[in-house]
């Protein structure tokens, strides 16, 4: 489904990725580790049309990645470690669920995302809960692929395991791509298919 292959990626003259490849099928979860520095976010953001890479072909489905338009949601989606960079802090909760399209009510059940937070602003969730409304607010219909940049990183180990497995039963489900990015061997041999590590 996605396939990157041969990416080189270098920030001015200091080459960061060479020669990587890293398949997903539908379905799937792939663990993406290597120690810090090693390129992890910027692959991320690379297989998520954030970034364009120096060389090398990223494809979905075998075509090239779609460019984004306005009001459209992408079907490879990024979501960043730090929530509260992802989402408006002035917003509520519901605003920032409706961001894109409607948010999916199953999708929402599944992440334990509750009517009463709707109103609230995300200054006023803990810092798992806006975590799941920041991933949530992703699934839309056409998501394909989920790329998650040590979501968890922040949360207590209770909270962390909670996310995961609802996100992970949620996305073979769907027959969504997941890609977990962390550095964490132990998390991605729990939640992931496979992994594969850089650096
Ligand atoms: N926009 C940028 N401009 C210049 N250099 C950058 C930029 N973004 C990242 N880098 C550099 O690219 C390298 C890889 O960064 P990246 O964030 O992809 O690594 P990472 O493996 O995700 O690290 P970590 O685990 O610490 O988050 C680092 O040396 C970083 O300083």
């Amino acid at each position: 489904m996605l396939s990157a292959e041969g990416i080189h990626h270098a920030y001015g003259r200091v080459a960061v990725l060479e020669d990587v490849d890293l398949s997903l099928a539908a379905g799937e979860v792939v663990g993406l580790g290597g120690p810090s520095g090693s390129g992890k976010s910027t692959l991320g953001r690379l297989l998520a049309g954030r970034l364009s890479p120096s060389a090398g072909r990223i494809c979905l489905d075998g075509a090239p990645l779609p460019g984004t338009a306005p009001r459209r949601p992408a079907p490879v989606q990024y979501a960043p470690q730090v929530p509260e960079l992802a989402v408006d802090p002035f917003w509520t909760v519901g605003r920032i669920l409706d961001n894109g399209g409607t948010p999916d009510p199953l999708a929402l059940a599944a992440l334990g995302v509750a009517p009463a937070w709707h109103d609230r602003r995300p200054v006023e969730l803990s810092g798992g809960e806006l975590a799941r409304v920041s991933l949530a607010r992703l699934f839309h219909p056409a998501l394909r692929v989920l790329i998650c940049d040590e979501v968890t990183a922040q949360l207590d180990a209770l909270e962390q395991a909670t996310l995961l497995d609802r996100l992970t039963a949620l996305t073979r489900n769907r027959r969504i791509g997941l890609l977990i990015i962390s550095h964490n061997a132990a998390l991605r041999a729990r939640y992931c298919d496979r992994s594969q590590v850089l650096g």
